[in-house]
Order: structure tokens, then C-alpha cells, then sequence
């Protein structure tokens, strides 16, 4: 069973249609970072998927459940982080837990949560009135946690976390999907996607122009792929563009740029190098995810294979 299903969902706002048609897939136990620029929709289908507003068109199941009848049932068993996590000034971290565990009816220990999320158990003591806007991240996330739920939906889980804290988000998120969670999150932080996210979303003027792991992505992109090698005398007479996934290559001084139109090649090419001199230094380079989200997000995205660029699996 999916944690996310939607089918031709839609939602119009008078001319503005907010979200057009989406097909979107997330499965137990994954992490999906939902991307697409200011405006591409993404707050307006966590909404829907909420209950927090009524789809134009399509229909959305969360755990299995209908988005729509079943919204209740659906929020016992998700855990959300909403952007701007409103706080009670004069309660306690600690009561706000102890709020959210009684709300749910859970049977989470606050202490454990709130070490968890990287708080003190001195600072979760205090009125949350003063509290920094990573702390107060760190307990919106402790709360999104009450009650073990299935799935997770973040909104920028890492706004306003230090790096220290967006490591440690990153390690939290990881171990929840270990766990068999499913975590939904949207972020503009496209390194941290990079590094967390099994499979990415990348919503565009309120469509869906790609899902699918970064790593395809990249393939389907043929976006650049490169290798750095340092040799110690440049050979001459080796041609390896004349192999077959390697598109071109250059000098710079004592190194060579070798770009690949399939990085499946790369261990070929240093071969075939070393064979020829001493390779004394091996950089790979990708495209970042940065780079593929202004591929899709600019109008220069692949036109061809287009079933291929949205498949479910890598
Ligand atoms: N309540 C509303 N009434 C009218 N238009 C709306 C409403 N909510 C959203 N929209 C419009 O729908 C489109 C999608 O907005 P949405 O907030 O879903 O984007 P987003 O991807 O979450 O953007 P951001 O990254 O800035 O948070 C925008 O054009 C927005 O103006």
C-alpha cells in the first residue's frame, strides 16, 4: 500500500489552477523531498492531502485512507510539521508534548522526544515565549513524532536548524524511514534532498514534471558527469572518445576532463589512462540536484521518454 497516492488531482482557484492533474506516488518506508519553485503548488497539495482544503478534481488516499472521508482516521496515524508551528508562550516544550501525546491519546515518554530532536531536557523546561527559531523547529518536530506515526509530512523541516541541527534532522528523518515511516517533506534546501531523499518530486507551475530518484534523474537529464584525472604526463595518441559512453575530452595542464554521456564507462577510461600513465588523482563530478531542478523548472526539461521521467521505481 502506498503512504501517498494521488490520482488527477486538481485545484483550482478561480482563473489559477494551483494544481493541475497529479499523479503522485510515495511509498511506505521512503523518503520524498517535494520540490518546485514559490508557487508551483506544493503547500496547496499537502492541503489537500490534510483535508485543509477540497480538491477542484481527482481524488487523494493517505495510508490507504480517502483524503477527504477519512481525514480524521488519517490524522491519528500521520505525524505533521505544518510551516509556522504556532506555540502556546506560556507552556513549557515539555507541556506542549505532554498536549500533543494526550490530544492523541499516545503513550510516548516527552524525554525520549524531546532527546530525540536535539533539545535539552533543561531547555524543554522553560516557557517556550523565548525560545530561538531552531528550538522551536526542534518541538514542532518532537511533536510531529507523538504516536509513532506512518508517515510524516514536513514542511521545511530544516528552516532555521543550524548545521549541526540539519544533520541531525537528516539522521532522525533516516531512522524513522528504517522504521518502515514513510517521510513526505517539502524543502528549497536542494543539497539536503540531495543528501536524505531516496526519490525527489519536482512540481512546476502546478504540475508534476518529474518524480523519481536523483540518481535517474541525472540519466534522463543526460545532465554532465565527469571525471577528474590527474596523471602524471599527458599521453598522447589515446583516443578515448572513441569509447563508447564517453562524449568528450579535454587538457588542463596536467589533468584530464573526461565527460561521459554514460557514466557506466568511468572505470574503463582511468583503465585504459593508467594503462597509459600514472593516474595520481581520481575526481568524479555530477550534475547537482540544483542543476536538475533548473533543467526541470525552466522549460529546458527532456522531451522525450516521458513515461520513463516520472516511473515509480529507479
Ligand atoms: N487560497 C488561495 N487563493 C487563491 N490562490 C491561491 C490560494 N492558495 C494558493 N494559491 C495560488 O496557487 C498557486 C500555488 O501556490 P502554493 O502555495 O501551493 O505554492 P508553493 O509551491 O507552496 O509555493 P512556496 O514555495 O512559495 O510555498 C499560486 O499561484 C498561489 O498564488
Amino acid at each position: 500500500m502506498a503512504a501517498i497516492e494521488t490520482k488527477s488531482l486538481t485545484k483550482r482557484f478561480g482563473d489559477v489552477v494551483a494544481v493541475r492533474n497529479l499523479d503522485l506516488t510515495v511509498e511506505e518506508g521512503e523518503i520524498f523531498g517535494f520540490l518546485g519553485p514559490n508557487g508551483a503548488g506544493k503547500s496547496t497539495t499537502i492541503n489537500m492531502l490534510l483535508d485543509f482544503m477540497r480538491p477542484s478534481d481527482g481524488t487523494a488516499t493517505v495510508l490507504g485512507y480517502d483524503a477527504q472521508d477519512e481525514s480524521r482516521t488519517i490524522r491519528d496515524r500521520i505525524g505533521i510539521l505544518p510551516d509556522g508551528y504556532r506555540l502556546y508562550d506560556r507552556l513549557t516544550a515539555r507541556e506542549h508534548l505532554e498536549f500533543a501525546i494526550d490530544a492523541k491519546d499516545a503513550t510516548n515518554d516527552p524525554a525520549v522526544l524531546i532527546d530525540r530532536v536535539g533539545l535539552s531536557q533543561e531547555d524543554a523546561d522553560r516557557k517556550v515565549g523565548g525560545y530561538s527559531k531552531g528550538m522551536t523547529q526542534r518541538l514542532a518536530l518532537a511533536a510531529a513524532l507523538v504516536g509513532d506515526p506512518d508517515l510524516l509530512i514536513l514542511d521545511e523541516p530544516s528552516s532555521g536548524l543550524d548545521p549541526h541541527g540539519i544533520a541531525e534532522m537528516r539522521e532522525l528523518l533516516r531512522e524513522e524511514a528504517d522504521r518502515g515511516t514513510a517521510v513526505f517533506f517539502s524543502s528549497h534546501i536542494l543539497s539536503e534532498v540531495d543528501a536524505v531523499c531516496d526519490r525527489v518530486g519536482i512540481m512546476n507551475d502546478g504540475e508534476l514534471v518529474a518524480q523519481n530518484t536523483v540518481e535517474r534523474l541525472r540519466e534522463l537529464t543526460g545532465s554532465r558527469s565527469q571525471l577528474l584525472l590527474s596523471v602524471e604526463r599527458v599521453p598522447t595518441g589515446l583516443d578515448l572518445t572513441a569509447i563508447d559512453g564517453v562524449s568528450e575530452v579535454s587538457v588542463e595542464e596536467s589533468m584530464l576532463r573526461v565527460s561521459f554521456s554514460d557514466p557506466v564507462t568511468k572505470p574503463q577510461v582511468v583503465k585504459r589512462v593508467d594503462a597509459a600513465t600514472t593516474v595520481t588523482d581520481i575526481k568524479s563530478e555530477e550534475a547537482s540536484l540544483e542543476e536538475l531542478f533548473t533543467t526541470y523548472t525552466t522549460g529546458d526539461e527532456p522531451e522525450d521518454e516521458p513515461d520513463a521521467r516520472m516511473e515509480v521505481t529507479a
